[in-house]
């Protein structure tokens, strides 16, 4: 730890614990991976079976997952940590039944998949929610697509166990150590700073968060963090009443369906049966290549490997792509890669459907193995950072169970489908379904799935489905996007009056501008009094009240603080030394009695982002005192007048807590 401190200080440390945290999150996935990889045919159990008894394995252990998703929507409300323990648990008894089997009869067998079956799915429902709380911004898009990864790698490891033909016992006795192991090291770790926040256990979560972030407890530069976390939960509400709730909101609706579609849809696409079943697809390409180049080439088809090997390098090359999917997703974004990997995979199933028929054995592999990497490295692991992006803390664990029973009936209606119809109609036939399935999924992706990296829900819905009350005719600004809208007049419902604030030359005339339409643009002379402006924030109809900031004016600034419900603070966060003036003005403006005590957001925002000596956000918040603001919610963003820059993202924070507000009211 000491030489992490040394080499990197805090942000090494937090690297360090946060991967740390990732791997063990998704050891229980690894198990998982393991099990489907030992029920697989090259790993034993399945082996002396008939086809129907390899589908009948496989059924089994994701009919188990139906039965597993309520079971985890309920203990995850006990605490993330303790069903990461229950998933392992699950394994533990998973392999010592597969353990007993080894010597008696199926009936322990069944057992030990409907223990994988529950593990599994308390696993992958678990992961992506926890890697999501526990890791920082800009990492947890690759932290949740970590998921696949580990799921891979135990069916790989499984596969290499087959090929190096170790021992059933060793290599199950290895597999309940692993869970064994992984179930006390867990026990160590600490829970999510986001759960132990909505239970109201604020000190609990701030060690959490301190321990992730490699920091001390006492360290301010976990505040702006840790004001991010959910509030204390209102009571005990159920997991069906929040469900309920989740859906009742028509943009959350909305994006419900976009996100399961987009995790259902590519699970059902059969990549997971042509991974599974890729030994007998190799021998039946082989058997019909066979039978073609019999009637041509008396030697035979030329073949890359066995069968078995065949499965193995389509499992490394799963693997490969699968690492490098967390870099992709973070670096491309959600919609990129799956729009991308969509339409690829589809052509190359296609492709390889074609070079079936044709009796091209070689060709149809390498399109396959370009199918099963392309999958990987996006198609697999970008839905579900989409959909873990597009809920807040409170919508997430619900969102995902339901995802995950998607999950489970697209996986065992791959399981179910394809292997019949490689048997009723041939393994180019499956391919062709699966392309076929696959560019549809496409072409749903390219007209439905919005970007979500780095975007608030708020953001991600108004882009998916603006609220009732912005006008249809969005304005579209560059970086923009599609946040703001301008309304000539009023909008329907409640206005909120917004002040906009700051010293002289800090940039608010031209903030509000970069939301104004070309043609209802000001010009940016120094505002004399105040001017006042309508515009629409996430459905939300506001009243700009922007007040000049020279000083001669600044006195008829608290005219307007009783109709305020909340405060847009401007800085010129290129003007070090006005800075001081900024924080006694704010001051001022905080302690006023027509401002003191009363719960308005303050918004801050470090403008002129784009000048070369612009402070950071978190150097603005010290430089004004925020941390000593404990009456109000508060927010800094960088945002640059000029291009619009980090405009969303603050308006996105203003917007939630008015919209909080305004519900509590
Ligand atoms: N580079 C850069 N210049 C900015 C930015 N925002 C504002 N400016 C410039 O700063 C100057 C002052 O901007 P205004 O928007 O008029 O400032 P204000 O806060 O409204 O000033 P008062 O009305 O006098 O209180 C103008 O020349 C703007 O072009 C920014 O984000 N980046
Ligand atoms: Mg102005």
């Amino acid at each position: 730890m000491r030489i992490l401190k040394g080499w990197g200080g805090a942000a090494a440390l937090s690297a360090f614990h946060q991967a740390l945290v990732v791997i063990l999150i998704n050891i229980p996935s690894v198990s998982f991976g393991l099990a489907l990889g030992w029920v697989s045919l090259l790993s034993g159990e399945a082996a002396d079976e008939s086809d129907k008894g390899a589908v009948f394995a496989a059924v089994t252990t994701f009919l188990a997952c139906f039965v597993a998703v309520p079971i985890s929507a309920k203990i995850i409300t006990y605490g993330r940590k303790y069903a990461v323990m229950a998933a392992s648990a699950c394994f533990v008894l998973c392999w010592s039944l597969k353990l007993v089997s080894v010597s008696a009869s199926d009936g322990w067998m069944i057992g030990g998949r409907l223990a994988a079956g529950l593990g599994g799915t308390v696993a992958w429902t678990l992961a992506p929610l926890l890697a999501r709380e526990m890791c920082s911004e800009g990492w947890c898009g690759a932290a949740v697509s970590a998921l696949p990864l580990a799921h891979n790698a135990g069916i790989l490891l499984m596969y290499l166990a087959a090929d190096a033909r170790i021992h059933h016992s060793t290599v199950i006795w290895s597999c309940l150590g692993v869970s064994v192991f992984h179930f006390f090291v867990f026990m160590f770790i600490p829970e999510s700073p986001s759960f132990l926040a909505a239970k109201g256990k604020n000190e609990e979560a701030r060690s959490s968060l301190a321990w992730l972030r490699g920091r001390s407890t006492n360290s301010p530069k976990l505040d702006a963090e840790l004001k991010t976390l959910p509030p204390a939960e209102k009571g005990d509400e159920s997991s069906l009443s929040r469900t309920l709730d989740l859906f009742r909101d028509r943009q959350r609706r909305w994006a419900f369906a976009i996100g399961f579609v987009a995790v259902m849809g590519q699970e059902m696409c059969g990549i997971l049966a042509i991974t599974q079943y890729a030994e007998r697809l190799f021998i039946l390409t082989r058997d019909r290549a066979a039978a073609v180049s019999i009637a041509s080439a008396p030697e035979g088809p030329v073949l890359l490997a066995t069968p078995a090997r065949h499965a193995l390098i389509l499992g490394a090359v799963q693997i490969v792509a699968s690492a490098l999917s967390l870099y992709l997703v973070e670096r491309l974004g959600r919609r990129p890669l799956i729009v991308g990997c969509a339409w690829a995979v589809g052509l190359s199933l296609g492709g390889a459907a074609v070079a079936v028929w044709a009796g091209k054995a070689e060709v149809a592999a390498l399109a396959v193995a370009l199918a099963v990497a392309v999958d990987a490295a996006g198609l697999q692991a970008a839905p579900y950072a989409l959909l873990s992006d597009m809920f807040a803390y409170e919508y997430r664990g619900c969102a995902t169970m339901l995802a995950m029973a998607g999950v489970c009936l697209g996986n065992s209606m791959d399981v179910i489908m394809f292997p019949v119809i490689v048997v009723h109609s041939g393994v180019a036939a499956s391919l062709l379904t699966a392309a076929a399935m696959t560019l549809a999924y496409a072409v749903f992706a390219s007209i439905a799935v919005p970007e979500t990296r780095l975007k608030t829900p708020e953001q991600i819905y108004d882009a998916i489905c603006p609220a009732a009350s912005i006008s249809p005719k969005l304005y579209t600004m560059g970086l923009m996007e599609k946040l703001s809208s301008w309304l000539g007049g009023p909008a329907a419902g409640r206005e909120i009056t917004i002040l906009v604030l700051g010293l002289d030359h800090s940039g608010k005339t031209s903030l509000l501008n970069a939301l104004r339409p070309p043609d209802r643009k000001v010009t940016s002379e120094p505002t004399l009094a105040t001017r006042q402006d309508n515009f629409t924030f996430g459905g939300i109809s506001v009243v700009a009240v922007e007040a000049g900031g020279a000083r001669r004016v600044r006195a008829l600034w608290e005219r307007q603080y009783a109709a305020a419900s909340g405060v847009l603070w401007v800085v010129d966060a290129a003007d070090a030394l006005r800075l001081a003036v900024a924080r006694d003005e704010m001051q001022l403006m905080l302690e006023h009695p027509a401002m003191r005590a009363r719960r308005l957001p303050l918004l801050v925002c470090a403008n002129k982002a784009d000048l070369p000596h612009a402070l950071p956000p978190a150097q603005v918040a010290a430089a004004l005192g925020l941390e000593c603001v404990t009456d109000k919610p508060w927010h800094v963003c960088a945002t640059s007048a000029v291009s619009g820059a980090g405009l969303t993202d603050g308006l996105a924070w203003l917007t939630r807590q008015l919209r909080d507000l305004h519900t509590d009211n």
